[in-house]
């Protein structure tokens, strides 16, 4: 059973064709990477993957079953990191990432471990409107790793970091993979996607 399925999704802007007829699957412990220009959808496909955006014309099958975003079966199954990232303003790094757990059914047990892969220790105490733009990308990718996930889905996750961030999340998502959880991500980065692509889903060309 593959984790991830879409099948003939479309979605314009207005006269705008973004997404026409995309289709592909990713299986679990695979690792998809969408590519295309600046403006050619992969935030688009990505965001309505998620169910973040409604396309018009197309299914999106997480595990082979229909997918809402407020369905609670979805949640527990889809770990994701796209543009939009809210926080709550008077939340610390660490109450964010104890609160992720807790909310899905953890202890709270894995938060320091994350906490100090994704070099946020000094920052555990801070507000979010106090990160760097780089520790706030840190803690949304942290957000996913402290809550259960058999599909991985982000949006360019190498925006932002460092030169070391890069080579921390390029084995950060063989580790995934090697979990068996399937992974469907946008990027630009060449050698991150040399490094971890099993698949590319081109769109826009
Ligand atoms: N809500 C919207 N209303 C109108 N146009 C939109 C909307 N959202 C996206 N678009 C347009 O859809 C196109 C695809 O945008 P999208 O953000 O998906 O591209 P992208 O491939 O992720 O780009 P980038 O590589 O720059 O991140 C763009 O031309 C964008 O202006």
């Amino acid at each position: 059973m593959d984790a991830l399925t879409v099948r003939g999704l479309s979605r314009s802007f207005g006269d705008l064709v973004v997404l026409d007829q995309v289709s592909f699957t990713v299986a679990p412990g695979r690792i998809a990477v969408v590519v295309g220009p600046n403006g050619s959808g992969k935030t688009t496909l990505l965001r309505c993957v998620v169910g973040a955006d409604r396309p018009d014309d197309g299914e999106v099958l997480v595990d082979g079953r229909r997918a809402y975003e407020t369905d609670p079966w979805v949640r527990a199954f889809v770990a994701a990191a796209l543009d939009d990232i809210d926080f709550f303003p008077d939340l610390s790094v660490v109450e964010h990432l104890e609160l992720l757990s807790y909310a899905h059914g953890g202890s709270g047990a894995d938060v320091a471990e994350v906490l100090a892969e994704l070099g946020l220790e000094r920052a555990r105490d801070q507000l979010p409107a106090t990160l760097s733009s780089g520790q706030r990308r840190r803690l949304a990718l942290a957000s996913c790793f402290v809550r259960p996930r058999r599909l991985l889905i982000l949006d360019e996750p190498e925006q932002r970091l460092d030169v070391r961030g890069r080579a921390w999340l390029a084995e950060r998502l063989r580790g995934e993979r090697d979990a068996g959880t399937a992974v469907l991500m946008a990027s630009h980065d060449a050698d991150l996607i040399g490094a971890v692509a099993d698949t590319q889903v081109e769109i826009g060309t």
